[in-house]
């Protein structure tokens, strides 16, 4: 079927895998970025995370499906087969970032393929919908002083054939190397000084591993160290070099590990379905949010566009929920310029060649008439100009009876280091509800286990009404780590709930771009009120205003 907003968890994994950052603006793809050394070593953050997803893939066992992609690696470090500083600095790298909709074993693939490609290495297709262990799996990562046989057998327990195997170990060698003082009987060194000898000299994902080991030249201290330790010697061997030879060109090298990688990262246990593919949303719609300001309801929204150039202009439209107006009746819609916009980027999205842009729309809204559902009007500033409508439905606020309040709300770890979130949640004055609650997720904890309770919020008088809404107000006391996600729910006196759905804790203090002026019209080509089809036309759209390209983040 086609994409259509909302999508979650599709929404969540996209937004990551192309923009890098979580729903806050706190980037996973800064970290390894471009191809990054890490620090105090030659090595790349890349290949520490690339080493790390295929420790938890390697105690697969295809015969009766257990184990594979599924985090377990978060309780496995202390084993013997993960010593090595990069497994500890990866854990922490990964942290913060799994929240509701993005697991952790899905962060773990998500950050493979952003190693690769900042690396200069192949855009890997990615899924989601890995499910998290939270316990240790079983042993059996393959150690540099195993004989053939038994890396032959442990790689076809996993599910790959001696070709396989030998593709696998390229791959995943051409980054990184061997270190002191964690591999001692391998590279030499002294005191805690760390070393790391180079698999194949490059802190690039290219084909000189390949290329070095055919024409002699190599210096893989899993080949020339140690014969007791070389690995790699062993595996890229084993079927007299025509795996190896197949794989020494710079295309077929990229060919080749996009297709292990991609089978690497869908090595998941049985039981669990990944998702298609995520592809690129070209209008993509996210933080989407009705509130209540000062006087007024405010609401938010984010839609990011795939740039055609500089000079690329959009306007947010909609409809109001209620009174004369309501649904665009007369054809009366409002519109408004953006706030402000952001470029954003990962490694993928940077691979692809696609030049992103977040345009972000705050616009007050009078409460008498709400609002009941937007859409955009995109001036690529060639001369052509697009009705972004969300595939024809145009984007529906579904509910404003009970609306989060960030501006009301307080991380209380920020204020006293203590765990906690203070939430403030609008309902309207005309309806009593029987409940008003948060179902509150967290995923991001220091035990790696993910948190999933509910706390109820009471009526709170001493905060006068503001704009027919009264406020409920209650704390989530536990520790859901450094992000939690939660849905506000108003249970009405019918037992019908209003929910407002998928809030991020980590957007408190987060400041808002400024609010735009509103502008009403009663246009006919500028979708909405009749329109089950994009409407496309050119030339008119020239007078919206000059955008400000300034993001302000500060904290309360
Ligand atoms: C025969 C199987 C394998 C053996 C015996 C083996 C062994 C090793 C050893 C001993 C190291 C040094 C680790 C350190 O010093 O921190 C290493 C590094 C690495 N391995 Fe493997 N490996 C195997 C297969 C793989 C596979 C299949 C991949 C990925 C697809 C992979 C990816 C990496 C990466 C990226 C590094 C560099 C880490 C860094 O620079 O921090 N390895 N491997």
């Amino acid at each position: 079927a086609d994409y259509k907003w909302p999508s979650l968890p599709y929404d969540a994994l996209e937004e990551f895998l192309y923009e890098g950052a979580r729903p806050d603006g706190s980037s996973l793809a800064d970290l390894v970025r471009p191809c990054k050394l890490r620090g105090g070593t030659n090595t790349t953050v890349a290949a520490e995370w690339i080493r790390l997803v295929y420790h938890d893939i390697a105690t697969h066992n295809i015969s009766d499906g257990t184990g594979g992609l599924d985090g377990s690696i978060f309780f496995e470090t202390n084993r013997a087969e993960n010593v090595g500083a990069g497994m500890n600095n990866t854990l922490s790298d990964f942290s913060t970032y799994p929240n509701k909709y993005v697991s952790r074993s899905d962060i773990i693939a998500i950050a493979t393929v952003f190693g690769v490609a900042t690396c200069s290495g192949p855009v890997i297709p990615f899924r989601g919908g890995r499910i998290d262990a939270n316990v240790a799996g079983p042993t059996g990562v393959p150690d540099a002083g195993d004989s053939l046989d038994s890396l032959t057998n442990n790689f076809a327990k996993q599910g790959f054939n001696v070709s396989e195997m030998i593709q696998l170990v390229a791959c995943g060698h051409t980054l990184g190397g061997v270190r002191y003082p964690d591999f001692p009987t391998i590279v030499a060194g002294s005191g805690q000084t760390t070393v790391v000898d180079l698999f194949d000299g490059t802190q690039q994902f290219d084909h000189n591993i390949v290329s070095q080991y055919l024409d002699g030249s190599t210096r893989d201290p899993l080949i020339v160290l140690n014969q007791t330790m070389a690995s790699d010697l062993r595996v890229f061997s084993s079927d007299n070099n025509v795996t190896m030879q197949s794989m020494n060109s710079a295309d077929s090298f990229a060919q080749t590990c996009t297709t292990i990688f991609d089978k690497m990262l869908n090595t998941v246990p049985s039981g669990v379905t990944l998702t298609d593919e995520i592809t690129l949303v070209p209008v993509k719609v996210s933080a989407v949010q009705l509130t209540v300001g000062t006087s007024q309801l405010q609401f938010q929204a984010n839609v990011r566009l795939v740039m055609a150039s500089n000079s690329t202009t959009v306007s947010m439209y909609w409809c109001d929920r209620y009174g004369s107006s309501a649904n665009c009746a007369g054809g009366l819609k409002r519109y408004a310029a953006p706030g402000g916009s952001l470029a954003v980027s990962s490694p993928i999205s940077t691979a692809m060649g696609v030049t992103l842009r977040r345009f972000q729309f705050v616009v007050p809204i009078a409460a008498s008439q709400s609002i009941a559902k937007f859409w955009f009007v995109v001036d690529y500033g060639n001369g052509t100009t697009v009705v972004a409508d969300n595939g024809g439905s145009d984007y529906v606020v579904d509910q404003d009876e009970v609306l989060w309040v960030p501006s009301m709300s307080r991380d209380k770890s920020v204020l006293t280091g203590a765990n906690g979130i203070f939430v403030t949640a609008a309902v309207k004055s005309s309806s009593t509800p029987s409940r008003v609650y948060i179902d509150c997720f967290g995923r991001a904890t220091t035990d790696f286990l993910p948190m999933n309770k509910t706390y109820d919020l009471a009526l709170n008088t001493s905060i006068p009404a503001v704009a027919g809404y009264t406020f409920y107000t209650g704390e989530a006391t536990d520790d859901f780590g450094s992000t939690m996600q939660f849905d506000v729910v108003a249970v009405g006196a019918d037992g019908t709930n209003s929910v407002d759905t998928y809030r991020q804790s980590g957007l408190i203090g987060v400041a808002l771009a400024p609010a735009s002026t509103v502008n009403s019209t009663t246009a006919g080509n500028v979708g909405g009120a009749s329109g089950a089809e994009n409407v496309r036309f050119g030339g008119w759209f020239g007078m919206v205003g000059v955008m400000s390209l300034v993001w302000t983040l500060s904290y309360l």
